[in-house]
């Protein structure tokens, strides 16, 4: 039988065929609520990644990119792995082996009533357990902060029903860069790292200003109060904060046109990861801004730096923990560093933080605080806040790199 060549229009078909077949297979790829925008991604993305979400749910996609998911969250459940991609080991060791348990109790606790009292006696004793606060740790909880419980239930359940809408819902908030003032995606920087976060995110500028994802229904009204709580509270503590330096109260906050300064609020979701001691939600990194107000969803993960040691925090019921950031360490001329914090997972549960971080105002040129160069040299140079903010947000993630990056001073 001799081998006969195919006509033209047999050729025709053949390829007709194929394509047909590619436009399909993209189709339904597409489809997949994990894959997010990653098969269009024309080039630069890695095509190998949506076959690997394709085939059967035994095979591990070892080289997903958070470049190709829009949210761990449903990569998460709709791949159903018993191991993690490559792409997110963060850690050579397990996490739990380096963490000083011993340490979680001597978390210092403010207790704010005492902060805004009357008695000179009260007030005075509560500025100096700030001043060993932010001097020895550089984070505390703070109790009778006034803001309602109820408050902070319905804010957290609402931002838990948001991060619980499909991606689909979620499509139009995708992030598309700093400037925009609604940010919906994954890990931290997916295009700028090369191991990725076990993170899901939404990043709204709420000050100065407002814009807001209009759903879930009520969402919009429980965060613009309870962002407008919490700057008063970061406010009246960075009054104290002020003081505990032997500044004016007001010295910080006008130094740093706090009142119209920006502030974000950053509600992160870290679903159970199947090898939580090899991956992080965040790795070891520091704030931007001044102070960031955090709570969660009762389940625990956040782990702060304490001269060397990793330390679990474990909140007070209703406290509001509080990071010292990177604008206070400039603003105290080092005196107050901040805190290197990062956030581990577990294989049980999901875990939501709601971080409203509170800065000067983009325009401010932060610096040392005048006053207190009278004494001692510049340990920072100044530089505007929005090119700060921007340095760490376009960048990875990288322990005190930014801050480091504008210290004069290394040995500070
Ligand atoms: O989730 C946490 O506990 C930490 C979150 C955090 O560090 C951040 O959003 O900057
Ligand atoms: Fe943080």
């Amino acid at each position: 039988m001799g081998f006969r060549e195919p006509s033209l229009h047999q050729f025709i078909s053949l390829v007709v065929m194929f394509f047909s077949f590619f436009i399909i297979f993209a189709f339904i790829a597409k489809s997949l609520p994990f894959l997010g925008n990653g098969f269009s991604d024309g080039g630069g993305g890695n095509s190998s990644v949506s076959m690997d979400a394709l085939a059967p749910v035994m095979t591990l996609p070892s080289e997903i990119r958070a470049t190709d998911i829009s949210s761990i969250k449903a990569f998460a459940e709709s791949a159903k792995i018993s191991a993690i991609p490559s792409t997110y080991i963060s850690l050579k060791e397990p996490h739990h082996a380096e963490v000083a348990d011993e340490l979680s109790a001597q978390i210092p606790v403010i207790d704010l009533s005492l902060l805004l009292s009357d008695d000179p006696q009260l007030h005075a004793q509560a500025v100096q357990d700030l001043a060993r606060a932010c001097e020895e740790w550089g984070f505390f909880m703070v109790i009778n902060h006034g803001i309602p419980e109820s408050l902070m239930d319905e804010v957290m359940s609402l931002t838990e029903k948001f991060h619980n809408m499909s991606v689909e819902e979620k499509a139009e908030f995708a992030d598309k860069g700093v400037s925009t003032p609604i940010r919906c995606g994954t890990s931290f920087n997916p295009k700028a790292e090369n191991v990725h976060y076990w993170r899901d995110y939404l990043k709204v500028i709420t000050h100065p200003g407002w814009a807001f994802p209009h759903k879930p229904e009520g969402f919009n009204d429980v965060a613009k109060e309870y962002c407008r709580v919490t700057k008063n509270v970061a406010r009246k503590l960075l009054e104290g904060i002020s003081e505990s330096l032997g500044l004016e109260a007001n010295a910080i906050a006008k130094a740093t046109d706090f009142d119209t300064g920006l502030q974000v609020f950053i509600a992160n979701l870290y679903p159970p990861c199947p090898q939580p001691e090899l991956a992080l939600g965040m790795p070891p990194h520091s704030d931007h801004g001044l102070l960031a107000l955090l709570i969660q969803n009762g389940v625990g993960g956040l782990q702060i730096n304490h001269k060397g040691k990793w330390v679990n925090v474990n909140p007070l019921p209703k406290s509001i923990l509080v990071n010292t950031a990177d604008q206070l360490e400039v603003a105290s001329n080092g005196r107050y560093k901040s805190i290197l914090h990062r956030a581990a997972l577990n294989n049980k549960e999901t875990r939501v933080s709601l971080l409203i971080a509170n800065g000067p105002n983009l325009e401010n040129v932060v610096a040392p605080i005048p006053e207190l160069l009278e004494k001692e040299e510049a340990v920072f140079r100044a530089m505007r806040y929005k090119e700060y903010f921007e340095l760490q947000q376009k960048n990875k993630l990288d322990g005190k790199a930014c801050v480091d990056h504008i210290r004069i001073n290394p040995t500070h």
